[in-house]
């Protein structure tokens, strides 16, 4: 039985997510709290694995419900592996990117139908739900620009796409934020790391 709390973490490429869920881990961990930072498609190294699949560049002609299932397969495994056990534990896990990934790149910008996408990460999920979704929007443009001038930053097949994909992966997003009022809350991730890290905190506050 789950004891913990599900935290994600999602946006377009180069909305700041894993500046910031750092952050949050020193701010928790601050406070005495017994956090675990995690990733998708990755954390575990089954999941790893499919990750560099998924990711390469090389790939160029992977199939999109392919992509969608591999995506799906990884999230299954890391699930299993990794956040069902740290949340047995009582733990707080943060996860960057989840299930709203799928939904918002698979199911909406690709168009294979947020619907569908659901429905097949539905039998990899279990009904494992965040408590608490962070969608940090911010225009694709900007986010690009980003990660152009990040040198450490890995450039992936996805980041490859052409900017209309990436508008539309951020209009699924929206769609999501008015399919889930509840779980998912939005934050600009266009101002500054501090003040985006402050909207987080406020949020966390009436949360924890
Ligand atoms: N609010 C911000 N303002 C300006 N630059 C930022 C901001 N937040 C992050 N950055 C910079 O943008 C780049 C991308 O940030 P980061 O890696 O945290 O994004 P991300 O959302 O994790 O990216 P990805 O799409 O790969 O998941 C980094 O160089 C980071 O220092
Ligand atoms: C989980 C998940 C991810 N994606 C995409 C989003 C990004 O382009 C990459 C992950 O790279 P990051 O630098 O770690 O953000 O994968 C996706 O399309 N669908 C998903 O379910």
């Amino acid at each position: 039985m789950q004891k913990g709390i599900f935290i994600t973490f999602e946006g377009p490429e180069g909305a700041g997510k894993t500046t910031v869920i750092q952050m949050v881990e020193n701010m928790l961990k601050e406070k005495g709290i017994d956090v675990v930072l995690t990733r998708e498609p990755g954390g575990i190294s089954i999941a790893e694995q499919i990750r560099e699949v998924i990711l390469s560049p090389k790939n160029k002609e992977m199939d999109g419900r392919t992509e969608a299932l591999l995506y799906a397969a990884a999230r299954r495994q890391h699930l299993v592996e990794k956040v069902i056990p740290m949340l047995e534990q009582g733990k707080v896990v943060i996860c960057d990117r989840f299930i709203d990934s799928s939904l918002a790149y698979q199911g909406y910008a690709r168009g294979l139908g947020i619907e569908e996408v659901l429905g097949i990460n539905q039998f990899a999920i279990d009904h494992l739900m965040p408590d608490l979704t962070f969608y940090l929007d911010i225009r694709p443009e900007i986010g690009l620009q980003r990660i152009e001038k990040g040198r450490s930053h890995e450039i992936n097949r996805l980041d490859l796409e052409k900017i209309d994909f990436h508008y539309k992966v951020r209009e699924g997003y929206k769609l999501l934020l008015n399919q889930f009022p509840n779980r998912i809350k939005e934050v600009n991730a266009e101002q500054s790391v501090d003040d985006v890290y402050n909207d987080i905190c406020d949020v966390l506050r009436g949360f924890l």
